[in-house]
């Protein structure tokens, strides 16, 4: 088996993860992740309360959606499953369901939108009894071993359905290094990019997201897995030791109040391609105060998205993609 560090393909064997390995700082379309929530329900079209203009929605609904984005210029999206019909289980049996909303999801967008690049977050925290992103101990405390397996089968099945990209937002110790040599082993490694959520502090700002796919956790918390806010040299060995295990892109998240975050990560890893999250409650705040009159909506947007990019950011991750393919020239 070769070495997880010299598997290079992975990162820029597709057009758009070429575009990203590029250095820029001026504000492109492809810059532009769209996260969607898939329902198991699929003639699912659900507005979530806490997010406008965002929906759940089913494989038979995404394609109305997608289509009209795809012609202005929508490029990536990432796919976050929401189990809604079948039981959540201890450890998490529905994320790799062959049935399930992301699986199916995946074919759909890979045979209906030949040009739209598909990323998979991978994580169980949507598909536990429990809420949480790992396996559990008996006592509550997350059993790591088990929780990289599982998330490497997952990671795989997604990868396997076609998914461009593979991105583990769980935090747990080794899930990089255990993908990476998944792909290796299974000959996927070549054509799937492994975006690391390296840096995921432990935020106040994912409220509504944890709403829309219904993951907040039955008891505790995740801080044990997160990082603390305060954690800038955690946040450093973190990125660093997912580029030493193979990811191919890194993230920070949340996006707005860690930029400092996204900097370093540019500094520390300028070889990779930096990812940051602007995530659910950024999202609504944004909203929220262009409501009450603080700033022009569109106007907050793009100094907000120059400031990721100025930062070192290369891919945003953004509920406002579909806003921002309207907005942008290119
Ligand atoms: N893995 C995704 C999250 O944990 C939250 C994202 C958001 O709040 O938008
Ligand atoms: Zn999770
Ligand atoms: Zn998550």
């Amino acid at each position: 088996m070769s070495d997880i560090s010299s598997q290079l393909h992975g990162g820029y064997a597709h057009d758009l993860t070429r575009a990203w390995s590029a250095q820029s700082s001026s504000l492109t379309k492809s810059m532009f992740m769209l996260p969607l929530f898939i329902s198991d329900d699929e003639q699912c079209n659900s507005p979530l309360k806490g997010m406008p203009n965002q929906h759940r929605w089913g494989v038979e609904t995404l394609p109305g959606f997608i289509e009209p984005l795809v012609r202005k210029g929508l490029r990536s999206v990432i796919l976050f499953g929401v189990p809604e019909k079948k039981p959540k289980d201890e450890t998490g049996t529905l994320a790799d369901d062959p049935e399930g909303p992301v699986i199916s999801a995946i074919k759909m967008l890979r045979s209906r939108f030949p040009t739209l690049y598909v990323a998979a977050d991978v994580c169980l925290c949507e598909y536990t009894s429990h809420g949480h992103c790992g396996i559990l101990h008996p006592d509550g405390l997350i059993n790591n071993v088990p929780s990289v397996q599982r998330l490497a089968d997952v990671a795989f099945a997604y990868a396997k359905a076609g998914a461009h990209c593979v991105a583990p937002s769980d935090m747990m110790d080794g899930r990089i290094g255990a993908i990476k040599k998944k792909l290796i082993e299974e000959g996927l490694a070549g054509k799937t990019t492994l975006m690391a959520y390296s840096a995921k502090f432990s935020s106040n700002m994912y409220g509504p997201f944890r709403e829309a796919v219904a993951s907040a956790p039955s008891f505790g918390d995740r801080r044990c897995y997160q990082l603390p806010a305060q954690a800038r040299g955690l946040a450093r060995r973190a990125i660093l030791r997912d580029v030493g295990e193979g990811a191919d892109i890194v993230m920070v998240k949340p996006g707005s109040i860690y930029l400092d975050i996204v900097s370093e990560a540019k500094r520390i890893a300028p070889d990779h391609p930096v990812a940051v999250y602007h995530v659910s409650g950024e999202y609504a705040a944004l909203h929220a105060a262009a409501a009450a009159g603080v700033y022009d909506l569109r106007a907050a947007v793009i100094e907000l998205s120059h400031a990721m990019a100025r930062a070192g950011a290369s891919i945003v991750l953004s509920y406002f993609t579909p806003e921002l393919l309207d907005w942008l020239e290119a």
